[in-house]
């Protein structure tokens, strides 16, 4: 193929964007100093070959997991090199774009000695761990117990005569099972057992367990440990050493138990600390918290791609001269633009959520307990709505993309297989749901007591007016009013939940009605962390947002949102009375209209999430839009066209291509 001249295939598109997209990159990075942070490490990474990934889906396992370990102690290298900080360290990590080991030790094994560990505890731990002189694991789920946490059966059995726990696997479902990180990477892990003293059952704690030498990294005595086995498509989440455990009269000093929320004695004795005993499930709370801010980066990862394609590909039709970009059909809008929106949605309801963590982590310190449920069902609940979005997103993105985007050159493929599981780990999203619902009935119950509803469900507090208010919406423009859009997310969330909590309140055992109501449950719990991303945003946008059109391109991304979802769930907003047949129709036109004004600017906006195309990964997403002859150029790297004629002609292909033309002479 003839060597061709840098062409930007999209600069037609950029040049109709109407905001200063300088001033977008600033708004989605979350500063400037993130933006040029982040920017400085995706180039970093970008430039370095052996960061390179486009060869993860040809790899076999041994190779897959052998280069992760060369690019994580690579980036470890160059982030002691280049004395990096803490936050550049993990863009660094994130823009590798790689699940390794280094994923469970920095964001669960150190987080989780700080949170349930006591000051003398963090103190003996986290600067080896800092150090990476030991490498650490989350070990929590089991072969038969994952979201019942309570069901655990690895035993942690004090010893008083010796002073110590004996951790052990009392039968098959016992086996840790899943921890990434474990299989072959982890020499030390915090390990979720039932603590038994005395013979007594005291629930379920985390204790520090060393499982390999740290001389030459075999296992330790009474240690059985190895890699689960190949996980879902090629490469994708392959890289990472999920693994098993298993332990046999496996003993640790009583100073390996976290003790933060409980403590034994050198006696024996259990004693509980004022903290609620919830924060055993704290590193949960931080993590579902990261994985909504992550959530937006998939999304707009996929939706930078479809974008990018569907302004390149043109299929029918004539528009100047040329066939029709595909990205001007109506249907390919409609499809691509709400996730277009969502995406901008979860990011800004992930920045408030990291607030959110942040203003409980320092209450938790100053003993006030009081916002604890409501942090874990906003983490749970958006960890939940976000990451079930995003995975559906990816796949439509691979259809936006058509054929082309079924090939792993397109990069979709893989994004799905890494991102998808996120629906399962660190809670199945539809337990998790049935959290946010439990505490939305139990708040709802509470009402009546002068208990005051805090937070994300202060709307509730305007239970009896949310209960009849008509929706103000008159004309099409009153659509684009973001106080009529709110209180109608918030008219549908009390009504589902009033509703429900009437219906739970005729079982006998609420038990049972939460077993018998449970999908109606999750439908409420759906709808109420739909408001929470709704009001997020708008909130957003009522602070300064500077920059030319760019608060006028994010209120027609707000808009978009919103009125996507309505679109999507009308059945709840016309059951619920909300609005009428008439204004869900008005709510349709807007979407038409919002869609034109975006059109213009589709490119610049996914331009504004400022990724390489080494972090893309995709033909179809490059940046310059050059992707027929780079879609060429990636077949002929494929192993198969090494050769002219394939391996195994001469022995599976030639024979019966000959006893077909003897057949044929017959
Ligand atoms: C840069 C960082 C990178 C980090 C990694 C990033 C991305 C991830 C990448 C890859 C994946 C890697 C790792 C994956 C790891 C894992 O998956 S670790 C294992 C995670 N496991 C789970 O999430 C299990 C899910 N199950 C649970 O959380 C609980 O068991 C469940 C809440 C479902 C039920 O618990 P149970 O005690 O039986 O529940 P109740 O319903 O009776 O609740 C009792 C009360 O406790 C409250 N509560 C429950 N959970 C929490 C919590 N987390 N925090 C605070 N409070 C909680 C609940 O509301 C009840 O309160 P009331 O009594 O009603 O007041
Ligand atoms: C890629 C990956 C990485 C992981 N990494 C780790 C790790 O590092 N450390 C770790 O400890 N664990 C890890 N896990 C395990 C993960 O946290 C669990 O798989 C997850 O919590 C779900 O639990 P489960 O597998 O027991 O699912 P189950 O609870 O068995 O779910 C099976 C089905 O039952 C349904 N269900 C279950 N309970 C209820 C209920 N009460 N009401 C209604 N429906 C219900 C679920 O919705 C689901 O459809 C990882 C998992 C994956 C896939």
């Amino acid at each position: 193929m003839e060597a061709e001249a840098a062409v930007d295939y999209l600069v037609d598109e950029r040049s109709k964007a109407q905001f200063d997209i300088d001033a977008m990159k600033i708004i989605w990075a979350g500063g400037k100093h993130e933006f040029e942070v982040s920017d400085r490490m995706a180039r970093l990474v970008a430039s370095d070959p052996v960061f390179r990934k486009d060869n993860r889906a040809i790899l076999d396992r041994k190779e897959l997991f052998k280069n992760t370990l060369r690019k994580a102690a690579h980036a470890w290298k160059r982030i002691i090199e280049l004395r990096l900080s803490e936050q550049e360290a993990s863009k660094l990590r994130f823009f590798v774009d790689e699940p390794a080991y280094t994923d469970l030790h920095w964001g669960m094994f150190i987080p989780v000695i700080k949170g349930q560990g006591t000051e003398e505890q963090r103190k003996k731990w986290l600067p080896m761990a800092y150090r990476m002189q030991i490498i650490g694991c989350y070990a929590q789920t089991e072969l038969g117990h994952g979201s019942n946490v309570q069901g655990l059966e690895t035993t942690a059995t004090f010893d008083p005569e010796l002073d110590e726990f004996v951790i052990h696997s009392p039968t098959l479902t016992s086996s840790k099972w899943w921890p990434g990180g474990l299989g072959r990477a982890s020499t030390h892990a915090v390990v979720f057992a039932r603590l038994i003293t005395d013979g007594k059952d005291h629930g379920i704690n985390g204790f520090i367990v060393q499982l390999r030498s740290l001389d030459d990294h075999l296992p330790l005595p009474g240690i059985i440990i190895g890699d689960i086995g190949m996980k879902f498509g090629n490469g994708a989440y392959n890289t990472m050493d999920n693994g098993f455990l298993r332990f046999d009269h496996v003993r640790i000093p009583r100073d390996q138990m976290l003790m933060r929320v409980k403590q034994v004695t050198r006696e024996g004795k259990v004693v509980q600390s004022d903290v609620p005993w919830q924060l055993l499930y704290g590193t949960m709370v931080y993590v579902r918290q990261t994985i909504v801010a992550d959530a937006s980066c998939a999304l707009s990862r996929a939706v930078c791609i479809a974008t990018r394609y569907s302004a390149v590909r043109r299929q029918f039709g004539s528009q100047n001269g040329h066939e029709t970009q595909v990205i001007d059909y109506r249907t390919q809008q409609s499809r691509l633009f709400p996730l277009l929106a969502s995406a901008y949605a979860f990011r800004f309801v992930g920045e408030w959520l990291k607030w959110l963590y942040m203003d409980v982590t320092q209450r938790l310190q100053a003993r006030d307990f009081s916002t604890l449920p409501e942090a874990h069902a906003c983490t749970a609940g958006l960890k939940s709505l976000t990451t079930s979005v995003t995975a559906d997103a990816i796949e439509e993105c691979r259809k936006l993309c058509g054929g082309h985007g079924y090939l792993c050159s397109s990069g979709l493929p893989e994004l799905f297989a890494v991102y998808v599981p996120a629906c399962t780990y660190e809670g199945d999203n539809i337990v998790l749901l049935l959290q946010v619902a439990r505490f939305l009935m139990k708040t709802v119950s509470q009402l009546g007591s002068g208990e005051r509803p805090v937070g994300t469900t202060t709307y509730l507090l305007r239970l009896e007016h949310l209960l009849q208010c008509p929706c103000d919406v008159q004309g099409a423009e009153d659509w684009l009013k973001p106080d009529v859009v709110v209180q109608l997310f918030e008219a549908r969330s009390a009504r589902m939940t009033v509703a429900c909590a009437k219906s739970l309140s005729k079982f006998s055992k609420p038990e049972d009605g939460f077993m018998d109501l449970s999908a109606d449950l999750v439908s409420v719990a759906t709808a109420h962390c739909q408001l929470i991303v709704v009001s997020k945003f708008v909130e957003k946008l009522q602070q300064d947002i500077p920059g030319e059109g760019v608060k006028q391109q994010l209120e027609a991304l707000c808009s978009i949102y919103a009125l996507s979802l309505l679109k999507k769930h009308l059945g709840d907003f016309l059951s619920t009375s909300c609005i009428t047949s008439k204004q869900a129709s008005l709510a349709n036109d807007v979407l038409r209209s919002l869609y034109s004004q975006v059109r213009p600017n589709a490119i610049a906006l996914v331009d504004a999430f400022n990724y390489t195309d080494h972090f893309l990964g995709s033909v179809l997403g490059r940046y310059d839009g050059n992707v027929y002859p780079k879609l060429y150029e990636e077949a002929l790297k494929d192993p198969l066209n090494e050769s002219v004629v394939p391996d195994g002609y001469h022995e599976y292909l030639q024979p019966v291509l000959k006893q077909r033309l003897r057949t044929a002479r017959l």
